[in-house]
């Protein structure tokens, strides 16, 4: 039976009897956020809980690197779509009637379902990032939260936005909170002016923060030159887009040129294969030629309304299939890469030091419980990548804090009913 109190306190805790990198192993959680040690026995602690771990695997939180956390509410509300119609006539119409309540239980919702399946950690891009904000600070969990500006190419609109948008970095700034990073978020280059990505281009350079943006979904490119005279990655390099701080999201039709420019600049590209096989985009996105080039590669689910869930153990299955199908070489992004790609370049790209379970590290780890889906455990990452999903993670752990264990999230059922609730509220207004 799980010990009540045991949930949601960075505290000193010893996880027993679970494997890491398929060796047996002990983890010692200093009560400070962060691994203290890590090794086959640990006599040495002062823990005050101590998880048994039955044989499970540990592994690294996942880190998701491109959501809209509230978008949950409309899962199953639209598929089968080509990207523009769907966002077009379905999804922004709706969204024109969201509220700060909307906005919160849909957070919730998301956090609760990524801490079920294993997610520490998220970059997210929407709007009314305070109420998000809200929902991350109560759930335990991660995240880098972005203001999503859309401007349309109008100047009174452009300024509105830049104005909703510093509000919104001091807001998170002023919360104090360790767990809460802010960004800053262009949504596209057809979305938004020449003038709002600079914007948002010097904002992300002298707050020093991410700048979190959709890039190459569909192919953005003719238009991009016909427009602009170039193709989009250099477009964003003219505007000062592209930097170490840029994460770029999907980046499925660069060409070598924009890969070469994304590797000078230090950008991290986000593969989000599930929403772009569903969404058919036409392409998957490069990755032999991006790793080749030495850019750091990330991993996201997307919105859950096009995916249509955020668990990241299927995210990386449907990564690694998709990258050796889509470019036809069966070694292409081999296990222990899809678990890097979906964890540790994700933290990376955050800048936070996660990712990696040993000393020193923030305490961001799952445990994956024996299952049918895990034996024989030849390699555990191999299973985690290959078999298991999200639902068999049984422990979530992020900065040092139990928040879930032995399948048990309190608080989950009152979320669940309304998030429904309110999903369907939202969906009743928007279509009256
Ligand atoms: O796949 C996508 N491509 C482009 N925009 C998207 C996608 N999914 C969601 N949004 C939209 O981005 C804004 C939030 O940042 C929202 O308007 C959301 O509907
Ligand atoms: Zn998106």
């Amino acid at each position: 039976m799980t010990e009540p109190d045991i949930f949601g306190k960075t505290v000193p805790i010893l996880i027993r009897n679970v494997t890491l990198n398929n060796k047996p192993a002990e983890i010692y959680l200093d009560g400070t956020g962060r691994i203290g040690s890590v090794a086959e026995k640990i006599t040495d602690h002062d823990a005050e809980f101590i998880i048994d771990g039955n044989g499970a695997a540990a592994l690294p939180g996942m880190v998701n690197m491109h959501t809209h956390s509230p978008m949950g509410l409309l899962r199953g509300y639209s598929d089968d779509m080509p990207l523009f119609e769907w966002l077009s006539t379905k999804i922004w119409p709706t969204e024109a009637h969201l509220t700060e309540n909307d906005i919160y239980w849909g957070a919730k919702l998301a956090c609760l379902e990524m801490i079920r399946t294993g997610t520490t950690t998220f970059n997210d891009m929407y709007f009314m990032m305070n109420n998000v904000a809200d929902a991350v600070d109560e759930a335990g969990i991660r995240a880098c939260l972005s203001y999503c500006m859309i401007d349309g190419g109008d100047h009174a609109k452009f300024e509105s936005e830049c104005s909703v948008m510093e509000k919104t970095v001091a807001a998170l700034k002023a919360r104090n909170n360790p767990r809460i990073m802010p960004g800053v978020s262009p949504h596209a280059i057809y979305t938004v002016s020449e003038e709002g990505l600079r914007w948002c281009a010097e904002f992300s350079r002298t707050e020093n923060i991410p700048l979190h943006i959709h890039v190459d979904e569909t192919d953005e490119n003719p238009d991009c030159i016909k427009a602009h005279g170039m193709r989009v990655v250099p477009w964003l390099d003219h505007c000062g887009v592209l930097s170490e701080r840029c994460i770029a999201a999907h980046c499925c039709w660069l060409d070598a040129e924009d890969i070469r420019l994304f590797a000078d600049r230090g950008v991290t590209a986000v593969h989000n294969p599930v929403s772009n096989m569903k969404l058919t985009v036409g392409r998957a996105l490069p990755y032999p030629e991006m790793k080749a080039a030495g850019v750091n590669v990330a991993l996201g689910t997307d919105g859950a309304s096009s995916n249509n869930d955020l668990d990241m153990f299927a995210e990386m299955k449907t990564a690694a299939l998709l990258q050796k199908f889509f470019w036809n070489d069966p070694t292409l992004m081999p296990a222990d890469e899809a678990l890097a790609v979906a964890s540790r370049n994700g933290a990376k790209a955050l800048g936070i030091n996660a990712g990696i379970i040993a000393p020193g590290y923030l305490a961001d780890l799952i445990l994956v419980g024996r299952n049918p889906t895990n034996v024989p455990a030849f390699n555990t990452t191999s299973n985690a990548v290959y078999a298991t999903g999200g639902l068999a993670v049984d422990t979530t752990i992020c900065n040092g804090a139990v928040l879930m264990h032995e399948g048990v999230i309190p608080g989950a059922e009152e979320i669940l009913q309304k998030a429904g609730e309110v999903a369907f509220d939202l969906v009743r207004r928007a279509t009256a």
